[in-house]
């Protein structure tokens, strides 16, 4: 394993921030810590940078114990969310500024900077002063800038969620098509699942600093292993909750009928999405919510009568680990 964290315990006096976290990243895999506000993803991560000691644990990059090395000598790099760039200096200062102290000539760091600006797009920006570049330019200085001194792992906290939902889609493509061209192995904090399900190899999605779940994209959102993670991820009708176990239903997974079905119900909400089209359906027992596909026709009629087909999961309510 490339990157591993065992037992990594982190507090603040009395707050758990991370508590005793364990997990591991495949070389060139993309893992998102997921999780909601103050579930400890970004001190999981500046764990992982030096920027924060750990209480107890060990964290171990390429088979290397870094626990206790200082940031600056530890094989990894960060982006931040603030992107932290050096407002009086250009594009191409930000970017080579670290290779002064990793013993590069003038000539060859210029040369490395080009080379990574050119990977991020922006090389024919590279003399321009960084304040006089956009939201999504800057974040693309401060990918090259971490990338440049060609880190083992790129650590990078929340690095999308100052840009609007357009430019934030755009670039979680670049980000990964980056990374399929570096094979970079890269830890990225979101707190949007969306992201997550989209940029990420793998999956750990926390919360109160402790692991919930880790897995593939497809395990979290078809498999979750308990209540926080199915209610964290995508949206999910409950079918029946019992002290042992839940059962549920993704409203994509509905199909509605006027035909055939194995339950029958009215529909009581319906709601034009653009390419989907979103029901409430009310079933002698539950009240579902069903995505449809848009195929072009009209669909189905407030107060119809449908029928529903679907297959209801489980979540067994003991306690997993899957790690
Ligand atoms: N420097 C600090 N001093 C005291 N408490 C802190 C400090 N940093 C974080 N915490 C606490 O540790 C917990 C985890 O915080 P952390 O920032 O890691 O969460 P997060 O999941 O990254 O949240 P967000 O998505 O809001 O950034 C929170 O309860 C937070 O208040």
């Amino acid at each position: 394993m490339f990157v591993k964290l065992e037992n990594v315990t982190k507090t603040f006096n009395e707050v758990i921030a991370v508590d005793r976290l364990s997990f591991k990243v495949e070389k060139g895999q993309i893992m998102c810590l997921l999780g909601p506000s103050g579930c400890g993803k970004t001190t999981t991560l500046k764990s992982i940078g030096g920027f924060l000691k750990i209480n107890s644990g060990r964290i171990i990059i390429d088979g290397q114990d870094i626990t206790n090395l200082p940031p600056e000598i530890r094989p990894t790099s960060t982006v931040f969310q603030s992107y932290a760039l050096f407002p009086h200096m250009t594009v191409l200062q930000n970017v080579i500024y670290g290779l002064k102290f990793k013993g590069y000539s003038r000539k060859e760091a210029i040369k490395k900077g080009e080379e990574y600006l050119e990977i991020v797009g922006l090389l024919p920006y590279r003399n321009r002063n960084v304040q006089q570049l956009s939201g999504g330019q800057q974040q693309r200085v401060a990918l090259a800038r971490a990338l440049v001194v060609t880190p083992k792992v790129l650590l990078l906290d929340e690095p999308l969620s100052n840009l609007d939902a357009k430019l934030r889609v755009k670039m979680r493509e670049e980000i990964k098509d980056i990374q399929s061209q570096l094979g970079i192995t890269m830890i990225f904090v979101t707190h949007d699942q969306e992201e997550a399900l989209y940029i990420a190899d793998i999956i750990a999605v926390m919360n109160e600093g402790k692991l919930e779940q880790i897995g593939t994209p497809q395990e979290v959102y078809c498999n979750p292993k308990s209540k926080f993670v199915l209610d964290f991820i995508g949206n999910s009708n409950v079918i029946e909750e019992s002290s042992g176990s839940i059962s549920f239903v993704r409203p994509e997974e509905i199909i509605m009928d006027r035909h055939q079905g194995n339950t029958y119900g009215k529909v009581v909400k319906r709601k034009f999405i653009g390419s989907y089209i979103s029901y409430v359906v009310q079933t002698e027992k539950n009240k579902l919510n069903v995505q449809a596909q848009n195929v072009g026709n009209e669909g189905f009629e407030l107060g119809e009568y449908v029928y529903l087909t679907y297959k209801e999961r489980y979540i067994s309510l003991e306690k997993h680990s899957n790690i």
